[in-house]
């Protein structure tokens, strides 16, 4: 069996980042960048006021109390021509531009005006309380750098450097088909034998949340002939997610069914735990990743090998399986030779030390434990038994888009 190491490295050989397309920046959140986005204004564009009061000549001042006579009022998107000359002031609000000659402020609640003069009544610093033009950032800065997954955040600085338009990475198309006599969609007539598909909807919930778009398939019967004709519906995809049918039972249909549809395989199998059973290869030139059926190992083969090939698709440099460090909060037996992912949960110790507890029960098909934990605790093909208080990698599953 492949390791997991292996596994990921020839899926991220067999995907490249996707051409580009413009949106505009009201419709970009989780969109990711192809290109740097370069500020086209200086913010702010002038030295401008960050307070209500008046903007002083700093020698003026320097022996409060003192009088000067008020000779403009300058609001934010106004401007006050003339210079400020000694013995005067301008009485000026938050985000206005500093009128020539000014070069402090006062705010107001340390003044005493009177018709058109104030009193300063303490002496500020020289500078205090004026944003220097550029101070945030400067026309032709490189705001954004090409490969970021955009937040909130990101779309108000995009929109103040002016930018109504950003280059971003087309959306990855990911058909998702799952199979199984078993299993019928939720509200869906259910026979006494069947249970409810839940692959389907969970792994088009992390294609959005990873900033693909889902296109559903439906549910493929165990027989060749309907399976490979609801795969056809991929033509045209970026990639292709099956569910179930990856082991190697006698219904287990998609490795041996598709080959006639063209699927070539590229692996099959990688010692881990969940996900041992995963495929991927090709089919008539779509990317294919077979997952297991039981749901946790669906979405665990998902966390690793769906993101890591829409990452690929989308440009993205940072590692999201960049593992964390955790303290484990119960002994653990040895591993096996696979490479184990324990749903865990997460809490803070006395000392502030984060601390991981596997759940005592691991079977594969049990996603309300999945739903519940916070992270996966990652162990090595045979790792000795760890006894509570060992330091374990972890891979969160909040933040980061891991979306599960
Ligand atoms: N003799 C062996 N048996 C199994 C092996 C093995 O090596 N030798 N591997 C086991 C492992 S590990 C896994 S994982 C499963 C994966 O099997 P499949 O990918 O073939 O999945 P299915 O058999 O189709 O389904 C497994 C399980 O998951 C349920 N399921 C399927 N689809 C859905 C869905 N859309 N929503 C919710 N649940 C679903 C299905 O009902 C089964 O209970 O194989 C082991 N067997
Ligand atoms: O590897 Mo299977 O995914 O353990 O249940």
């Amino acid at each position: 069996m492949l390791s997991v190491e292996e596994a990921l490295a020839r899926v991220r050989a067999a995907f490249a980042p996707l051409p580009a397309e413009s949106v505009s920046v009201a419709e970009a959140l989780g969109r990711v960048l192809a290109g740097d986005a370069v500020s086209r204004v200086t913010q702010p564009p002038h030295d401008v006021s960050a307070m209500d009061g008046y903007a002083v000549r700093a020698e003026d001042v320097t022996s409060a109390p003192v009088t000067l006579e008020i000779v403009a009022r300058v609001p934010a998107g106004a401007s006050y021509e003339d210079e400020v000359k000694p013995g005067q002031t301008a009485r000026i609000f938050t985000g206005a531009p500093l009128p020539r000659g000014s070069d402090t402020i006062v705010i107001q609640e340390d003044t005493e005006a009177d018709g058109d003069r104030v009193t300063v009544k303490s002496t500020p610093a020289k500078g205090h309380y004026v944003r220097p033009a550029g101070l945030d950032f400067r026309s032709g800065d490189v705001g954004l750098e090409a490969g970021r997954r955009l937040t909130a955040r990101d779309i108000g600085f995009a929109a103040s450097m002016n930018l109504p338009w950003l280059n971003v990475r087309r959306q990855p198309r990911v058909a998702i088909l799952a199979t199984g006599d078993e299993v019928v969609m939720p509200g869906d007539p259910k026979g006494p034998n069947q249970i409810i598909s839940s692959n389907g909807l969970s792994l088009a919930a992390f294609v959005r949340a990873c900033g693909g778009e889902p296109i559903n398939l439906g549910i493929a019967p165990d027989q060749q002939d309907k399976l490979a004709a609801m795969a056809e519906g991929a033509k045209g995809a970026d990639l292709l997610i099956t569910s179930g049918g990856a082991s190697v039972g006698d219904h287990d249909l998609v490795r041996t069914g598709l080959v006639d549809s063209g699927l070539e395989v590229d692996f099959w199998k990688i010692a881990m735990r969940p996900g041992k059973p995963l495929i991927f290869g090709k089919i008539a030139g779509t990317p294919m990743l077979g997952l297991p059926g039981n749901p946790v190992s669906s979405l665990v083969c998902a966390v690793l090998f769906v993101r890591t090939a829409l990452d690929e698709l989308l440009g993205i440099q940072e590692d999201a399986l960049a593992l964390e460090s955790a303290v484990l909060g119960a002994d653990l037996p040895p591993n096996d030779h696979r490479q184990d992912y324990l749903r865990s949960k997460l809490s803070l110790d006395d000392q502030g030390r984060r601390v991981a507890t596997a759940f005592g029960r691991q079977d594969s098909s049990m996603l309300a434990t999945l739903a519940r934990a916070d992270c996966l605790i990652v162990r090595k093909p045979n790792d000795p038994a760890l006894t509570k208080g060992t330091a374990v990698d972890i891979l969160p599953l909040s933040g980061k888009f891991s979306g599960v």
